[in-house]
């Protein structure tokens, strides 16, 4: 299954959000969607899903166009931030609607889904009683229940607590390994590092960049602090490596983990200490 954007085009009013180049997603990976705040991920993501139709350009399943066939969403899931529940209503009510919608809805995978959530307690009570996390779990819940082949979380883990954050993130890559497509946002470095395949930065209504994070040989940005900069200078000049000096003896490089791990073990034997280290993908750069 695929899943193409050709030419996508949006603008809200004279606010021109989103135009992008042609760009594919498959399955059997996560691909992590990032930018500053405001640069269009939710938007980009209400236009897969025929929350926003008036776009110009196609998305297509399978060669299917979306806009003209909105039934082949019945294989995507979706979570948005601002995604709204019936509040006067259980969430058990809420699970059989929004299920039902589906047309294959599947009551005993959904409840069980609400036990590993841990929600499956308070199914019969109001939404409007939940809390912040608990309506964001139902939200999970709904997003996941019907077996969707593609996944769509924006920002998924906000208003969760660390166990379930920790449960979640298994949960993705299991439904990665059984070959479902995933898109993510999440404003936390950690969260696509751990999780995503590819990551797609998005700037000024296009994907300027593109990552292959699971690349054995990437290059990673190292931030050391150390005791002897200028012995470390003289190391990663000797090198060849490019490096900048920041205030408290802060040294900036870009290397891969093998070159970092040559460098180390030279820095041991020449006494030089290193305090803290920080290592980042370069996606973040680009995002701060
Ligand atoms: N309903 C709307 N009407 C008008 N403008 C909107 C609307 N929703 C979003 N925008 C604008 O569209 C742009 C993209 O917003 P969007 O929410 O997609 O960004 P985002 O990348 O998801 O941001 P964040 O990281 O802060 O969640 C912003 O300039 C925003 O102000």
């Amino acid at each position: 299954m695929t899943l193409a954007v050709k030419n996508l085009k949006f603008s809200y009013r004279a606010n021109s959000v989103l135009d992008l180049a042609p760009v594919t997603f498959e399955q059997g990976k996560i691909y992590g969607i990032v930018g500053k705040n405001g640069v269009g991920k939710t938007t980009f993501f209400k236009t897969l899903t025929n929350i926003i139709t008036n776009y110009s350009g196609s998305v297509e399943i399978d060669g299917n166009n979306v806009k003209e066939n909105p039934k082949l969403l019945a294989s995507v899931g979706i979570v948005l931030d601002d995604m709204e529940l019936y509040k006067n209503y259980t969430g058990l009510f809420n699970m059989r609607y929004f299920g039902g919608l589906r047309g294959n809805f599947d009551e005993e995978r959904a409840l069980a889904l609400a036990q590993e959530l841990n929600i499956h307690e308070s199914l019969n009570e109001k939404v409007a009683s939940y809390s912040l996390g608990m309506n964001k779990k139902l939200i999970l819940l709904i997003s996941l229940m019907n077996n969707a082949k593609i996944l769509i979380f924006d920002e998924p883990f906000r208003g969760l607590d660390k166990p379930t954050v920790e449960w979640f993130k298994k949960y993705l890559l299991g439904l990665k390994q059984e070959g479902r497509m995933i898109l993510i946002s999440s404003h936390v470095q950690e969260d696509i590092e751990t999780l995503a395949d590819e990551v797609l930065v998005l700037e000024n209504g296009k994907f300027i960049e593109k990552f292959d994070l699971k690349e054995t040989n990437q290059s990673y940005i190292y931030r050391v602090q150390t005791d002897s900069p200028s012995k470390l200078a003289a190391l990663l000049e000797t090198a060849g490596i490019k490096f900048t000096s920041q205030a408290e003896n802060w040294l900036t490089f870009e290397i891969t983990e093998e070159v970092y791990r040559h460098l180390f073990k030279q820095a041991v034997a020449q006494d030089i200490e290193f305090y803290q280290i920080k290592k980042e993908s370069k996606f973040v750069e680009l995002i701060k």
